[in-house]
């Protein structure tokens, strides 16, 4: 059966979003959440990425990062899938118990069960793309192997 996640606070799947507590070290860095690491990226090297990083929750950070006010850095349509990539990576690599989690779902798809977001999720229609939850499951593989 399908996993469905969205929400951070969600049990057991909360996990899944990049708005779950879960911190790690990427970069040289603490990021809070993968949120924030995320969002941060589209402005690397810059004050910008730094005001994202310290962002007190994940919604501020994405706020932050979808303020149109600076530009996003020139290649992140090319370079953020890696970017979502290697914040999930690193999460999953920092944190055993929802590695279990994320392991535990053998071999079921898993959705970013939003109708706002046809890209990271399944979107208003339903055949959005789902990158963030390919990402999960991609990892997954990885985590197994
Ligand atoms: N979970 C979750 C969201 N979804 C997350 O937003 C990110 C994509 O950001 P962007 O590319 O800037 O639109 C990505 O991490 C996706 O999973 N958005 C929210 O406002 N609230 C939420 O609880």
């Amino acid at each position: 059966m399908t996993i469905c996640f969205y929400g951070a606070d969600e049990v057991p799947y909360g996990c899944f979003s990049n708005f779950s507590d879960h911190g790690f070290r990427l970069d040289g860095v603490w990021w809070p959440t993968s949120e924030h690491y995320f969002q941060a990226q589209k402005f690397n090297g810059t004050r910008r990425a730094d005001l994202i990083r310290r962002a007190h929750t994940p919604l501020r950070a994405a706020e932050l990062g979808r303020d149109a006010s600076d530009p996003l850095r020139r290649d992140w349509e090319r370079v953020k899938d890696d970017v979502m990539r290697r914040a999930v990576a690193a999460k999953f690599h920092a944190h055993a118990d929802i590695r279990d989690v994320l392991l535990s779902t053998g071999d079921e798809e898993i959705v970013e069960d939003t109708t706002t977001d046809h890209y990271w999720g399944r979107g208003r229609t339903g055949k959005g793309k789902n990158m963030l939850g390919r990402i999960l499951v991609r990892t997954r593989n990885q985590l197994r192997a």
